[in-house]
């Protein structure tokens, strides 16, 4: 089989993270998790003019100050370093329970940031959820690179946000380049959402 080597580093592939905790000031961490709390609080906020317009004035300096801080993608923090929500506020923070080579599990809580409708977790933040745990799967270590090909997912029941969710992943099968790999959402003793997800290793041309 013909593919991409996932890494010259043992042990470390594609999807490993390439930064520590000590490659950020100890102020980074707690100011994303500032950050998702901020999210969560203004979703549900009705805001009166003068504090839109003090929070409108405050991201625009903010923005401003961030412009000179660009980086190129290799450089980024966002996504690639090896602390809880791996310092990105894209996809919800989860805890991982169980890590096994075949299979993974864990705990979230969607915050009233994700909210759909009526107390449900907007639909789309669900598949969010299975391509990084199901992707942290496909490209555990020992495996090469993989990327999503398709993530086929049924919502089973009304998934509720502000409450604590049970996910699992494991890998079905392999068949050459393709990775077989099926995950669940679950509410207590409730199924809520369930996905089938195919996996291709890349060619070394692909990335
Ligand atoms: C912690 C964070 C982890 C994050 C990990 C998240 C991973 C991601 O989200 S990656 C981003 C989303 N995915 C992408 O952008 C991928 C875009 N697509 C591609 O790059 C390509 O289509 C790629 C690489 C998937 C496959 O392309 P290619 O290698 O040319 O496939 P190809 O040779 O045509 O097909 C190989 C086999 O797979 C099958 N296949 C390919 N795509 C599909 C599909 N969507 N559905 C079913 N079968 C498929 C083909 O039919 C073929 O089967 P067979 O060998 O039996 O004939």
């Amino acid at each position: 089989m013909e593919v991409a080597s996932a890494s010259a580093e043992p042990g470390r592939t594609w999807n490993s993270p390439h930064w520590t905790a000590d490659d950020i000031g100890p102020d980074f961490a707690p100011m994303l998790d500032a950050m998702r709390v901020f999210h969560h609080r203004l979703a549900g906020a009705r805001l009166p003019d003068d504090l839109t317009e003090e929070m409108r004035g405050i991201f625009e300096r903010l923005g401003e100050r961030l412009l000179e801080h660009q980086v190129p993608e290799e450089r980024q923090i966002a996504g690639r370093i090896d602390i809880p929500g791996r310092g990105q506020l894209l996809v919800p923070n989860y805890e991982l329970d169980a890590v096994e080579p075949d299979f993974l599990a864990g705990r979230l809580t969607y915050g009233r940031h994700f909210l759909g409708r009526n107390g449900a977790v907007y639909g789309g933040a669900i598949p969010l959820l299975f391509d990084s745990v199901l992707g942290r799967l496909a490209n555990g270590p020992g495996r090469p690179a993989s990327r999503t090909a398709y993530l086929h997912v049924d919502y089973r029941s009304i998934t509720p946000i502000e409450t604590e969710l049970r996910f699992t992943a494991e890998v079905a099968r392999q068949e050459g380049r393709k990775r077989f790999i099926r995950g669940t959402l679950s509410h207590g003793g409730t199924l809520c959402a369930d996905v089938d997800a195919l996996f291709l290793v890349l060619r070394p041309h692909q990335r």
